[in-house]
């Protein structure tokens, strides 16, 4: 295989001087504070080695990446009755879009756009408070990445909270149609301090290499099973990046997950995990050098799925 090592660092010198870097989150106030000027990437290889270049070691929010997380979570405990309440299809809608819910008695497309993550945070309450279910997840993300120094960032989760009117509108809407079995604040509790975990590209890249490896995570344990981590893959093929999914898989061809932080999780199956930093985003919500970054190692890579 190419000199993966000599890619990361030629993407990442390239990626640092560019100036089309898409323009950083500013609904959420604390993501607004961030420096577009940041590029980082990390790769998590099945064998166990993890290449890194720029700014991998710095921690970001990793916002709706963290719907993988949760969605693999939620998956464990209820099984396959999760999609009686969320779908498996793209909704060729943006990310906080409320329209199709309307119409379809209030179960969300699929569960990496807001309203599916919300209900499947209220599917990880199951009676219990946000505070336990939150710590649940973020233990789950720490085994996933085999680093016990992941946390939660609590000034983004109270930013978003206290800014977050359309989430509370998706969850209260859902809730109407009986989408929800608690209450609508406490599901977007979990919602948005999952949200809030803050990581780096290394664990992220780690945290995620479960997916490329037959669902066996960085720790060397079984995750999920083989059949499992391909669904999810195949969710964050067609729905990772929203409305923009169509055009990642043309540019990219990898699964991957998306998040308004700037970072983007992607996998390629036997092979590893990959994980991208840039916060500037272009009109999809989506990291605009990130994808650019990805675009160029898969190609260098030859690591579409849809062949060399
Ligand atoms: N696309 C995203 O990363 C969105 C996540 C963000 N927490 C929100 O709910 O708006």
């Amino acid at each position: 295989m190419p000199d993966l090592q000599g890619v990361l660092d030629e993407i990442a010198a390239e990626m640092s001087v560019r100036t089309d870097r898409g323009e950083v989150a500013a609904y959420i106030p604390q993501l607004a504070r961030i420096d577009p000027a940041k590029f980082g990437i990390a790769v998590a290889l099945v064998d166990g080695r993890v290449l890194t270049a720029g700014d991998a070691e710095e921690s970001f929010s990793i916002q709706s990446v963290s719907k993988v997380f949760t969605l693999t979570l939620a998956l464990g405990k209820v099984g396959d009755a999760l999609w009686r309440r969320v779908g498996r299809e793209p909704s060729g809608n943006p990310f906080n879009s409320i329209v199709q819910l309307e119409h379809e008695a209030g179960v969300p497309r699929n569960p990496f756009i807001n309203p599916g993550a919300i209900v499947v945070a209220d599917m990880l309450l199951a009676g219990h408070q946000p505070r336990e279910a939150i710590g649940e997840i973020l233990r789950f993300v720490q085994f996933l990445a085999d680093d016990d120094g992941i946390v939660i960032d609590h000034q983004v989760a109270a930013s978003e909270r206290a800014t977050g009117y359309r989430n509370v509108a998706l969850a209260n809407y859902m809730k109407s149609f009986g989408n929800l079995d608690h209450a609508p604040e406490l599901a977007l509790g979990v919602y948005f301090h999952h949200c809030a975990i803050a990581m780096n590209c290394r664990q992220l890249a780690l945290a995620g290499r479960f997916l490329a490896d037959r669902g066996r995570g960085a720790g060397g344990h079984s995750v999920v099973s083989a059949e499992r981590a391909r669904r999810i893959s195949a969710l964050m093929l067609t729905c990772g990046h929203y409305d923009g999914s169509g055009d990642f898989a043309f540019r990219v061809g990898i699964p991957a997950k998306s998040g308004v932080g700037g970072g983007i999780l992607g996998t390629v199956p036997g092979v590893g995990s990959v994980a991208v930093w840039s916060p500037g985003l272009n009109a999809h919500g989506n990291s605009r050098l990130g994808t650019l970054a990805l675009e160029k190692l898969a190609r260098a890579m030859n690591w579409s799925v849809f062949g060399a």
